[in-house]
């Protein structure tokens, strides 16, 4: 679907949808003077859904309020990027990678295979996602995002990607970004919106979706048998989730662009339906 820059620019009838994103917290700069807890997100996460026509808002992982209160506030929902789930969250342990050696060192090491998983910042999304389903507001979600609509939909994931024959889909040592296709399924949501079989896919990630959650579509799958792309089966939910990372993608491939701007109308779209008196005549 190529999309022209007027597609992108008006918002259509009503107002701007309001989106909530969710954010990351990090520690910065730990036993130097400049120690700090930040609260953050990519700027492209926040110029994809502002190019899209919608309007962001950050829900920061220790907001005090009930979900589904915060969600009432709102349109739609982005899960963003970032750390792995904590395993417990789909009834497994923390497992370790041991390596003969470390790239840089050269002396052997062990790690856990999941990267700094956050229980708050885990449980604030997962509740999140279910208010936002519940009250039917579409749901976007990238990279972590996916795995995390996946676990709460009772699915589990792969704590590394170590199955026999998958394809690379980590940066690499050198930080190259490899790219590989995805397929989209026949008659799925995401097949509409790229309007192709094929397209291709900026993949930056060590975890991957295991066994489906319930309810869910592997609507776009790697050659490898990698899911890529979900959804929600049932048309009455716009659920989408996406392990690549299009917010970073759209200005080179106008799939990307699409996809937000999809997400953005149907959000629109509800919130008219929820609340005409927006309804511009
Ligand atoms: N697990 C969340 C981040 C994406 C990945 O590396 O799998």
């Amino acid at each position: 679907m190529a999309l022209t820059s007027v597609d992108i620019a008006l918002p259509g009838p009503g107002r701007p949808p309001l989106i909530g994103v969710s954010i990351g917290r990090f520690h910065m700069g730990a036993g130097t003077s400049q120690a700090r807890l930040m609260t953050g997100i990519k700027q492209e996460v926040l110029d994809s859904v502002t190019e899209a026509g919608g309007i962001p808002l950050l829900i920061p992982v220790d907001c005090p309020h009930d979900a589904a209160q915060v969600m009432a506030a709102l349109d739609g929902l982005v899960l963003s990027g970032g750390q792995d789930v904590d395993p417990s969250n789909y009834g497994q342990e923390q497992q370790v990678t041991y390596g003969a050696t470390e790239t840089a060192t050269g002396v052997p090491f062990s790690r856990p295979k999941s990267w700094q998983p956050c229980a708050l910042r885990d449980s604030s999304e997962l509740a999140l996602y279910r208010a936002a389903k519940a009250a039917e507001l579409p749901v976007l979600g990238i990279c972590r995002g996916m795995q995390l609509i996946n676990v709460a939909e009772g699915g589990t994931l792969h704590q590394e990607i170590l199955m026999p024959g998958a394809i690379s889909h980590e940066l690499d040592s050198e930080g190259y970004v490899h790219h590989h296709f995805v397929r989209f399924g026949a008659g799925t949501r995401v097949r509409d919106i790229f309007g192709v079989e094929q397209y291709i896919v900026p993949s930056t990630h060590h975890q991957a979706i295991a066994r489906l959650g319930d309810g869910l579509v592997a609507c776009g799958v790697a050659e490898d048998g990698v899911p890529e792309f979900i959804e929600h089966a049932d048309p009455r939910h716009f659920i989408v989730g996406v392990q690549g990372h299009p917010e970073k993608a759209g200005h080179n491939f106008d799939g990307y662009r699409a996809l937000f701007h999809h997400f953005r109308l149907e959000c629109q779209r509800r919130a008219i339906a929820r609340e005409p008196r927006f309804k511009r005549a």
